[in-house]
C-alpha cells in the first residue's frame, strides 16, 4: 500500500528540464529527507509524482497504481500531501480545516463522529492545537498554519506523507514534537517523503536522504552515509563539518 515507486520522472518547464529522469523506491518504515539547493527540482518532482502538474515522462505509483489516475478521495486515505504554500481554501475554523483530512472518509463538516471525529480530536491535541481550534484559519500566524496542516494530514491516517518544506516557520518545540509524529508514524509501518533544507534535523530524524542537482538525483542513502564534507561543499558550495549528528556550515566556498 505505502511502496512508492518513481522511474523515470522528467519535467520540462518553460522549454528546461527540470526534474531529469528521477527514479527512486521508498516502503514503509522510510522517512526520506529531499534535499538539495534552491532550484535544484525538489518542489517539481513531488508535484509531477503527484500528478499536479504534466510530466514529459515517467510514472509514480503507489502499491502499484498510477498516483495521477488515482480517483481523489482513495488518493487522500492513501497519502497526504502538505504543499509549501498553503493558505485554508475558504474562511472556515482551525477545526473544520483538520477535519478536511476526514473528507475522503465521506466526514461532514461540523456532525463529526465515531472515527472521524476522534481522529480530528487526537490531531489538534498531537499538533499543540486544541487551544485554537475555534480560531478562524485565515487569522493564524505561519508556523500555527502549518500546525494545522500537520494535523490535517495526520488526521486522514494516511499511511504515506509527501511534505514540501512543512518545518518551515515553525519554532523549536514545535519543530521537534512534529518530528517525533514523523518518527512515530515511520516507526508504526507508514513512510515520509520530506523535503528540508536544515541539514542538522535531516542527520537525526531521516532514515535515508535524497540528494537532488539540477534535477538529478545525485546520491541516495543514509545521511551518515550520504552527507560528508565534501558532499554537502559539493553540493552547497559552502565549507562544512559533521560532528555528533550535526552539520555545521561555516562559510561559502
Ligand atoms: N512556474 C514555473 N515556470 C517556470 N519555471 C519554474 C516554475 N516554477 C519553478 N520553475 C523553475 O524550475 C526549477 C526548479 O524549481 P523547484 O521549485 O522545483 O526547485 P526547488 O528545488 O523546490 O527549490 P527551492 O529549494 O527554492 O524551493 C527552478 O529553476 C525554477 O526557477
Amino acid at each position: 500500500m505505502t511502496d512508492l515507486k518513481v522511474d523515470n520522472l522528467t519535467m520540462i518547464r518553460e522549454g528546461r528540464q527540470v526534474v531529469r529522469s528521477v527514479s527512486f523506491q521508498a516502503g514503509p518504515g522510510e522517512l526520506i529527507a529531499l534535499i538539495g539547493p534552491n532550484g535544484a527540482g525538489k518542489t517539481s518532482l513531488v508535484r509531477g509524482l503527484l500528478g499536479g502538474e504534466p510530466r514529459e515522462a515517467g510514472t509514480a505509483t503507489l502499491g502499484g497504481a498510477e498516483i495521477a489516475q488515482l480517483p481523489p478521495a482513495e488518493r487522500a486515505r492513501r497519502l497526504a500531501y502538505l504543499p509549501q504554500d498553503r493558505p485554508p481554501p475558504w474562511p472556515m475554523s482551525v477545526r473544520e480545516m483538520v477535519a478536511l483530512g476526514r473528507f475522503s472518509y465521506g466526514a461532514a463538516l461540523g456532525r463529526l463522529k465515531g472515527q472521524d471525529l476522534r481522529a480530528v480530536m487526537q490531531a489538534l491535541v498531537r499538533c499543540d492545537l486544541v487551544a485554537l481550534a475555534d480560531r478562524p484559519a485565515t487569522r493564524l500566524s505561519g508556523g500555527e498554519l502549518a500546525r494545522v496542516h500537520f494535523a490535517r494530514a495526520f488526521c486522514s491516517e494516511a499511511p504515506m506523507l509527501i511534505a514540501d518544506e512543512p518545518l518551515a516557520g515553525l519554532d523549536p518545540y514545535h519543530r521537534l514534537t512534529l518530528l517525533a509524529l514523523l518518527k512515530g508514524m515511520v516507526e508504526q509501518g507508514g513512510c515520509v517523503l520530506m523535503i528540508l533544507h536544515d541539514l542538522s534535523l535531516v542527520c537525526q530524524y531521516a532514515t535515508r536522504v535524497l540528494v537532488m542537482v539540477d534535477g538529478r538525483l545525485v546520491a541516495d542513502g543514509p545521511p551518515q552515509e550520504v552527507l560528508t564534507p565534501p558532499l554537502i561543499e559539493r553540493v552547497y558550495q559552502v565549507k562544512a563539518r559533521v560532528e555528533a549528528g550535526a552539520v555545521h556550515l561555516t562559510a561559502p566556498i
